[in-house]
């Protein structure tokens, strides 16, 4: 389990995945897209070490990004759509092999991308769920509807045994520290649509630039 200096703070989440949305939802701060992943992964980590592999992969990825942001070109990653304009013009995404720039922003973001598909069906599936509900049976199903379909089999195989290890739902939300059963629920209804938002607009720029398929 975590110190007390890790503890979750959905609220703080919710709100980095709110205040990344600039331009009328036309653009994404990636500084903002990034600590609400790291909120995430400090949640996760809180659940145990049964999914670090999930979270090594997770900090290498926001790691990458945040090396972007740090380097010399820092100004073009500010937002997806000023990243996505620069590595494009700049030759920087390989649309066919990853070998030649393995580690493009784009598609960085894009497993970052998928994973926040994942996020936003879990959460709904939570915030919708019933009493009696198993976190691991809706997180799988989560899973099987967005992620799974771009993981080889091994990895889709660890992930579902380690679904199993999820808490049961009130002590779940109990993690979350937001409050009563019903304050969790209301904290899921807020999240979710601006995680959605967030979704939507990466899915439309990807997809008017072909890249939801980068290798
Ligand atoms: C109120 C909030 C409640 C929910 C909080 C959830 C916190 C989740 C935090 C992080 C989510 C995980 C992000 C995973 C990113 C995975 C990106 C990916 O697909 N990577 C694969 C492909 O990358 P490349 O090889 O092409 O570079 C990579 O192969 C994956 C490796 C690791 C396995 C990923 C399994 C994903 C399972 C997601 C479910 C996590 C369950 C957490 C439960 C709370």
């Amino acid at each position: 389990m975590s110190s007390p200096e890790e503890k979750f703070c959905l609220k703080d989440v919710l709100l980095s995945f709110k205040s990344c949305l600039v331009d009328n939802d036309q653009d994404v701060l990636l500084e903002h897209y990034l600590n609400g992943w790291k909120g995430l992964v400090k949640f996760m980590n809180s659940l145990g070490s049964i999914f670090s592999f999930v979270s090594k992969d997770a900090v290498n990825k926001i790691q990458i990004m945040e090396n972007f942001l740090k380097g010399t070109n820092g100004e073009k990653y500010q937002t997806l759509r000023s990243m996505v304009e620069y590595e494009l013009n700049s030759n920087k995404v390989d649309l066919t092999n990853h070998s030649n720039n393995p580690n493009s922003g784009c598609r960085t973001i894009l497993r970052l991308h998928r994973a926040l598909r994942w996020l936003q069906l879990f959460l709904e599936k939570l915030r919708t769920s019933s009493e009696d509900s198993k976190t691991s049976t809706l997180c799988a199903e989560a899973y099987n509807d967005s992620l799974a379909n771009f993981h080889p089999w091994i990895i889709r195989k660890t992930a579902t045994v380690a679904f199993y290890a999820l808490p049961a739902r009130n002590k779940f939300f109990e993690v979350m520290n937001v409050g009563t059963t019903e304050e969790v629920i209301e904290m899921l209804g807020e999240a979710v649509p601006y995680a959605s938002r967030v979704y939507d607009f990466t899915q439309e720029l990807y997809s008017k630039h072909n890249l939801l398929d980068l290798p």
